[in-house]
């Protein structure tokens, strides 16, 4: 039977989980077979190969997005860590989709992990992608039936899978060839996963692409406070996104950005202004300190 051997980054990656969340290696070797590899169902373990056939994004960028998508592609190829920072609608999701085409136009082979907090917003993505980019798009979370499990592990481990959404259990999928971590809304608290094996799905991937040697984008439009953290520091690059893209209005003031930005085009009254700046630092008065 045609299995694939487990790669000596993953063995690494998955000792320093459980070193670092107090994890039993046994419960994690667990994760990486995700579920597929039984003893009762050896005879199941075949796929269907993918066809690769990531095509040219059918997207123009703007001038600030296509700068983003530049300075991001002169970082790929090692590790490095990249705040992909704008507001809701600017167009980050555009920007990483461009650096996924670039990525897989140079290297053939090469796979690309996308991370997303909640499994709603893999279905939603995965539909956008493939109007996009591609019609093979791999996706892992606890929705998949157990035949659909099978063929992507299987996907993923002999490489034939080059594009893979998924929740936090992806972070652990026997890669052949990763190549670039995205972790979309960055500071969703549901990365965090609290039952069974505790950890940080964020943090973890920064580890795994770390050890992967390999960039990692931090896609939000509201940065968590360690990572702005670690931009003021120099740690981590930062690409900013300073324009919603077209014209499109958003409802509420409820995000610092927005108010910021609003208060910069001078859009509402000085007082209109200082109210919900007001309110805002209230809620979150450490963020005001913070500029990044
Ligand atoms: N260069 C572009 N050409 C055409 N449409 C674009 C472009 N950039 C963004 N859009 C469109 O604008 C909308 C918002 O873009 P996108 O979803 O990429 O923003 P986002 O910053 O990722 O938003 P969110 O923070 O909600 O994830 C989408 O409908 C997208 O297709």
């Amino acid at each position: 039977m045609d299995l694939p051997s487990v790669r000596q980054k993953l063995k690494t990656f998955a000792e320093w989980i459980s070193h670092y969340n107090l994890v039993p290696i046994g419960m994690l070797a667990k994760v990486i077979m995700g579920g597929v590899l039984k003893v009762n169902n050896l005879d199941k373990l075949t796929h269907t190969k993918q066809e690769k056939k990531v095509s040219e994004i059918n997207c123009q960028l703007n001038n600030e997005q296509q700068a983003a998508s530049d300075r991001i592609i002169r970082d790929l190829g090692r590790y490095s860590v990249t705040v992909l920072d704008g507001e809701t609608g600017s167009g980050k999701t555009e920007v990483y989709l461009s650096v996924i085409t670039e990525l897989i136009k140079n290297e053939n082979d090469a796979q690309v992990l996308i991370l997303l907090p909640e499994i709603v917003l893999t279905s939603q993505l995965v539909n956008r992608i493939r109007l996009r980019i591609s019609s093979d798009i791999t996706e892992w979370h606890s929705g998949l039936t157990e035949k659909t499990r099978r063929n992507n592990w299987l996907s993923i481990a002999h490489g034939s899978a080059q594009v893979i959404i998924g929740a936090r259990s992806a972070l652990f999928l026997p890669y052949k060839n990763l190549k670039l971590v995205i972790l979309d809304e960055e500071h969703d608290s549901s990365f965090k996963q609290e039952q069974g094996i505790i950890y940080n799905a964020r943090d973890m991937a920064i580890i795994l692409a770390k050890i992967e040697n390999i960039p990692i984008i931090l896609s939000s439009a509201t940065p968590l406070l360690e990572t702005v953290y670690h931009v003021k520091r120099n740690n981590y690059n930062h690409v900013k996104l300073t324009k919603r893209f077209g014209e499109c209005q958003i409802g509420l003031l409820e995000n610092l950005s927005i108010i910021r930005n609003i208060a910069g085009e001078t859009q509402v009254s000085k007082v209109e202004y200082n109210k919900s700046i007001n309110s805002f630092y209230h809620k979150f008065p450490l963020w005001l300190n913070i500029e990044i």
